[in-house]
């Protein structure tokens, strides 16, 4: 029997990473190539005609057999959230020349606020929400404050970029192929103060699992070039392409929700930006990524992994930026 549809929102979708995104789902790399989707794309009215000219691919497109039976296109908020059971939060208001930090914070948190309003009224009760748009892990608490009946545990950011980062370094790194390294972490912001962690990550190798600090035999890279060169790769991006990582963005919220909605492997963790318990002693109440295990469409996290002191302070470092954002963005509430 074929499955019921799964209403999937998609916003600021007319723009670099939504152009990459919405194929990847119609195509089934975010749900599976058997569950139909209807597609809700937002954005704003002065990209509205470039939204319709997606939409108008989408439909040509023959490969999105899955868009039966449709897709919608509006810059209408409680149009686009009206019974959505995924919500992909792509859009907002980036940096531009002379703003200050909290300039964008500001535009970003009211944003967020009225969005967050029309997912609590309109969106299915169950909907899953990840935010993808800057600052995500802050855009994702002002979300969650502002849509209080939808579960904080259905609330989450994507550091899965960054984790797939990760594993890209290791792999090229050790010349294997990148589906055979496992279980590294990023910790905290999705920021240049994000902590990549391999102290528990391994290869797959042909005489059985090794650990990656063991067969890298470089703490001064892995503790240095190999951090840096992950916390710092959207930019280097941003630099070569003058847009956004759209394609590995793109793939990796696909990554994200596949993962959230299907279930991690066995012995497999991955990274998302959750909503602190204390954990690690990160403090509660901040979106901050941890590593996590999903299984029947919730994550846990992981625990028990032990932290040196290497790892403390990257930790309570990314752990400050973070609360340093929240307060910030609470400011521009009031
Ligand atoms: N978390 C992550 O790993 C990553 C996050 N990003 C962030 O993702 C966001 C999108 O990046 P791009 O697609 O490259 O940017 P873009 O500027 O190409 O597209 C953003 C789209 O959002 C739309 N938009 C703006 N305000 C909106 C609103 N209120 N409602 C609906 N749509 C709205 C814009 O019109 C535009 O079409 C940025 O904030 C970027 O910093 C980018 C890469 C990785
Ligand atoms: O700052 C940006 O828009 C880029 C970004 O988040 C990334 O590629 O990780």
């Amino acid at each position: 029997m074929a499955k019921d549809p799964v209403h999937v929102l998609v916003t600021g979708a007319a723009g670099q990473i939504g152009y990459a995104l919405v194929p990847m789902i119609a195509r089934g790399v975010m749900l599976g190539a058997d569950q139909p989707v209807i597609l809700h794309m937002l954005d704003i009215p002065l990209a509205a005609e470039a939204l319709n000219g997606v939409k108008m691919e989408l439909i040509s497109n023959n490969q999105n057999i899955l868009l039966r039976p449709g897709v919608v296109a509006t810059t209408d908020v409680v149009e686009a959230c009206l019974g959505v059971n995924i919500a992909v939060m792509v859009g907002g208001f980036p940096r531009k020349e002379g703003m200050e930090r909290k300039d964008v914070m500001s535009k970003n948190v009211s944003i967020y606020k009225s969005q967050a309003s029309a997912l609590e009224s309109h969106a299915a009760a169950n909907c899953k929400v990840l935010v993808v748009a800057n600052p995500a892990n802050t855009n994702a608490l002002i979300l969650k404050e502002f849509a209080p009946s939808i579960p904080e545990k259905n609330i989450s950011c994507l550091t899965r970029l960054d984790h797939n980062r990760a594993l890209g370094q290791v792999s090229e790194r050790l010349s294997v192929q990148v589906s055979d390294v496992k279980n590294v972490i990023i910790w905290g912001n999705h920021s240049s103060t994000q902590y990549p962690d391999v102290t528990h990550a391994t290869v797959k190798t042909s005489v059985g699992k090794k650990a990656v600090k063991e067969l890298v035999a470089d703490d001064a890279w892995l503790n240095g070039e190999f951090i840096s060169t992950v916390q710092q790769r959207g930019a280097a991006i941003i630099k070569a392409r003058k847009f956004s990582s759209a394609l590995s963005a793109a793939s990796s919220a696909c990554d994200h929700i596949r993962d959230w909605v299907v279930g991690t492997p066995e012995g497999t963790w991955v990274s998302m930006g959750v909503y602190s318990d204390g954990s690690y002693d990160v403090p509660a109440g901040l979106i901050y990524s941890f590593p996590v295990t999903c299984k029947n469409g919730e994550w846990s996290i992981v625990q028990g992994l032990s932290i040196d002191e290497f790892s403390r302070s990257k930790l309570d470092k990314t752990a400050e930026e973070l609360s340093e954002e929240k307060a910030l963005a609470y400011s521009c509430l009031v």
